[in-house]
């Protein structure tokens, strides 16, 4: 490390302090429908095998396949359809010699029928059947258990819940999964300048965006938001903004107040009372607050957007992540070539803003290395990670950029 980071803490120790913070949430039962996108908290053994009887999985006729040989459209051969088998019948079926059951796609294959000939090889009849080809034995016919054997795993702890794995607890008969709740994540943004969105400005005045955006970034990384949106500049103000929260969330949030100004809110209401104020080694995101106010844990980023929104990957996302029982807890990263050489600054690790294509494998750098630029970052589909050292790179140097969508 150069002496100018001396004083600044390192990235990855400030991660590991946030992640520190939360532990995971409370395990709680939830009904299929409200498990999208959560973190199976224990493996799904199945109750039932899949499917759970021998089943057609063709429109025909329920055969012994021997008596079908020699068939084809000069000699077919005839047999009685003794029984109509629609998907829901319920009682069990035998097949008798020289006679053949109807059946439809997943109705039960009688005992004693060892093939199904499909529709289009027959002639359709009822209630007799003319069959033009021969079948093999097992033909058209999706064994029990084929799929899934009654009291194996289905789904192992840790499973990330989307269509199919909701779809294939449903299938064993499943109604209710036990899931790590979402944290709650209170979100309050600090500034005098701030306007809400809609309202004119006067001069001096911004519409107060870090509000929406991060907790839009909670949500994303699987997190329940609660956004308070803002508060002046104004220690009193932002005590009794956040006092009636503190019970219910899991985490606090903030954005703003916490450089080294007159008025930095955050850092005057939180310091001394368990929230540590540092300097971090990165760019944006070099002033940052972390610890726990009376008894939860607060996370204070710094309120330039770009500083916010970068921090929040960068610590934030993974610590939520990992609350919410997830395995994969990081962005994938991969190695691109700069299209462009860039400038960062030395002994702090730079994050810039990156448009990578996967087809060249070359990342272009979305706006400068500005906290401010918030329509830049809206561009970009990945950080650039410049490691503290580097000071220069040239066009065609490989990077390693984090795939942000
Ligand atoms: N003397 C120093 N000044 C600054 C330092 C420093 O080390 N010494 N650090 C700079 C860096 S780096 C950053 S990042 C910022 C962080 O400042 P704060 O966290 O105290 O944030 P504010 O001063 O409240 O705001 C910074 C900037 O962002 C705008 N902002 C804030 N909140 C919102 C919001 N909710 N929506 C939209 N925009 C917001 C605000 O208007 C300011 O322009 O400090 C540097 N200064
Ligand atoms: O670190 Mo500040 O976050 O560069 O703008």
């Amino acid at each position: 490390m150069s002496t100018s980071s001396a004083a600044l803490v390192e990235v990855e120790a400030h991660k590991a302090r946030v992640c520190s913070l939360l532990g995971t949430t409370p395990v709680e039962r939830r009904g299929l429908a409200d498990c999208l996108d959560l973190v199976l908290a224990e493996e799904l053994l199945s109750p039932v095998a899949l499917p759970p009887f021998d089943n057609s999985a063709m429109d025909g006729y329920a055969v012994h396949s021997g008596e079908l040989a020699g068939a084809s459209p000069e000699a077919p051969v005839e047999l009685l359809v003794a029984e109509d088998i629609p998907a829901g019948r319920t009682d069990e079926l035998s097949l008798l010699g020289g006679t053949a059951h109807r059946i439809m796609t997943g109705a039960p294959v009688p005992t004693g029928a060892d093939a199904v000939v499909q529709v289009e090889w027959t002639d359709g009849g009822m209630p007799r059947v003319r069959v033009h080809r021969e079948v093999k034995a097992g033909m058209n016919i999706r064994r029990g258990g084929e799929d899934v054997l009654a009291g194996t795993r289905v789904l192992a702890a840790g499973s990330v819940l989307g269509a199919a794995e909701l779809g294939l607890a449903a299938a064993v008969g499943v109604s209710a999964l036990p899931v790590f709740r979402p944290p709650r994540v209170l979100v309050l943004s600090t500034g005098s300048e701030l306007v809400e969105p809609g309202r004119a400005l006067r001069h001096g005045e911004i519409y107060e965006s870090n509000g929406i955006m991060l907790a839009t970034a909670v949500r994303q990384a699987g997190g329940q938001p609660e956004l308070l949106r803002f508060v002046p500049d104004d220690v009193d103000a932002f005590h009794a903004a956040l006092a009636p929260h503190l019970s219910t969330v899991d985490l606090v949030l903030t954005s703003g107040g916490v450089s080294a100004g007159a008025y930095e809110v955050v850092k005057d209401a939180l310091s001394g009372h368990g929230v540590e104020f540092t300097k971090v080694a990165m760019q944006p995101g070099m002033p940052q607050g972390a610890g726990w106010y009376r008894g939860v844990p607060v996370v204070s980023l710094p309120g330039n957007p770009v500083s916010a929104l970068v921090s929040f990957e960068v610590f934030l996302r993974p610590a939520l992540l990992a609350a919410r029982g997830a395995v994969d807890t990081e962005r994938p990263r991969l190695t691109a070539r700069l299209v462009e050489g860039l400038r960062a600054p030395a002994g702090r690790r730079q994050f810039r803003r990156g448009r990578y294509d996967a087809t060249t494998g070359l990342v272009a750098m979305a706006g400068g290395p500005g906290s401010h630029l918030l329509s830049a970052m809206a561009q970009a589909n990945c950080l650039i990670d410049v490691p503290e050292e580097v000071t220069e790179l040239a066009a065609g140097d490989p990077v390693t950029v984090l795939l942000t969508r």
